[in-house]
């Protein structure tokens, strides 16, 4: 890590040997596109910019209507103590070539976007994945945007059609509206979209490039041939975590998965038996129940590893970056710290992670060194659910 740059923001830089970059890559048409911001091993010369945490405004006013609270209040407040935060990555960096590395296809949890869980996914680049953080249009983000070609206001317009940004807020549920149905559809486009970026970047590795509509000058050219298409896994957080499960069992491109906090309720009428890969759940100790617990144990094998962990003293916002950088009062009120520092929660997701990568995977890295906490041996960690469950039918005295 350190990689000569006094670090400001909360957020921890990468441990792993790579400097890392990042950018921002958008493919249209319209909403059909995808949308990711791409953490990557970089080269080491040169001072770089880092990228804003919360890159527009839009997303405070969505994090106002995710927290269902005023909107006005919620972006002076958010403005004023995050606008100036920066994720640890150097912006637009070159790529660096040279070796192939594994692909990670990140997606964010409900009320989030693709920014928010830079300390994981810098911390993945770091130690040498490109990282795809997927940015959902299912409006489960707090807000997104997508760019709609402009119907010329004026058909003798100068120049080519200009892009307008669409936003989308997150879908609030009214009173009464049956949830599962919205969750279903939603965890199927994300699946979809996870899927998309995934055959954008495999693209990009075979030389064949897709248009990005934002501005940048990233040379997606030292991307041909540097990744390795044999070693792809599916990692998300809540919501995303399930979408990652989804994905499993849509591409077994992608070899292996990683549940962080999972919430399997869209998937509660998912029979898991198309499901072949290996998945790695990581478990707070605070977010589950009991009901939550059994759908991941409905996808228990002999054959297929399946492993759960729980660390003790996290909350469901150990994951992403806020827990880093709420005051200790404001964070235990908000629940976004928990009992546990969340630099040491940090460092067991993400060593926890990168053991089950390599083992899945078939890494040739130092990895296996925390393979201990797959097992849920380690001070903060205990294996399998820290709930109470009903004994399983197998186990009823007969
Ligand atoms: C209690 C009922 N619940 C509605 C479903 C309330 C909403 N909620 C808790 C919140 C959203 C939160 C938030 C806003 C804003 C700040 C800020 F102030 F720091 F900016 C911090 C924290 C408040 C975290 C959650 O959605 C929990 N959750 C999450 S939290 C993902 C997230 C969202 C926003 C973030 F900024 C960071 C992370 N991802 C999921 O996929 C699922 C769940 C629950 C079920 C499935």
């Amino acid at each position: 890590g350190g990689h000569n740059s006094v670090q400001f923001s909360g957020i921890p830089q990468g441990k792993g040997p790579h400097a890392v970059g990042s950018m921002d890559f958008m493919s249209g048409p319209s909403n059909q596109g995808s949308f990711f911001r791409l953490y990557y091993p970089c080269a080491e010369a040169g001072h770089y910019e880092e990228p804003l945490w919360i890159p527009r405004k839009e997303y405070y006013l969505g994090l106002a209507d995710t927290l269902k609270l005023n909107r006005f209040a919620v972006n002076f407040f958010l403005c004023y103590y995050f606008g100036s935060v920066k994720s640890p990555a150097r912006w637009n960096a070159p790529f660096k070539p040279g070796e192939q590395y594994p692909l990670i296809i990140f997606s964010h949890g409900l009320g989030a976007f693709r920014t928010l869980y830079s300390a994981i996914c810098i911390e993945l680049a770091s130690q040498g994945f490109v990282v795809a953080a997927v940015e959902h249009r299912d409006r489960s983000a707090s807000a997104t945007y997508y760019l709609q070609e402009k119907s010329p206001s004026d058909p003798g317009e100068p120049g080519g059609p200009t892009l307008e940004e669409v936003w989308l807020y997150n879908k609030i549920l009214k009173a009464g509206e049956d949830e599962y149905p919205l969750r279903v559809q939603q965890v199927n486009q994300r699946a979809e979209e996870c899927i998309r970026a995934l055959d954008i970047i495999l693209n990009f590795n075979a030389g064949k490039h897709t248009a990005n509509l934002l501005p940048s000058d990233f040379d997606w050219n030292l991307l041909k041939d540097s990744i390795d298409v044999q070693r792809i896994a599916a990692v998300g957080h809540s919501f995303g975590a399930a979408t990652a499960i989804k994905s499993l069992g849509r591409d077994s491109r992608f070899r292996c998965g990683v549940a962080l906090d999972a919430w399997m309720f869209p998937l509660k009428d998912e029979i898991f038996s198309n499901i072949r890969q290996p998945v790695l759940f990581v478990n707070s100790e605070k977010f589950h129940w009991v009901n939550n617990i059994l759908l991941m144990k409905k996808m228990e094998s002999t054959s297929i590893e399946r492993k759960m962990i729980t660390i003790k003293g996290a909350v469901h916002q150990s994951f992403p970056d806020f827990t880093f950088l709420a005051g200790y009062m404001v964070g235990k009120l908000f629940k976004l710290k928990g009992d546990i520092d969340p630099y040491v929660a940090m460092d067991i997701i993400n060593n926890v992670t990168l053991a089950f990568l390599q083992r899945h995977l078939d890494l040739h890295k130092d990895f296996n060194q925390w393979d201990a906490l797959i097992d849920g041996k380690g001070e903060f960690v205990m294996p399998g659910t820290n709930l109470d469950l009903p004994p399983a039918e197998s186990e009823i005295p007969q």
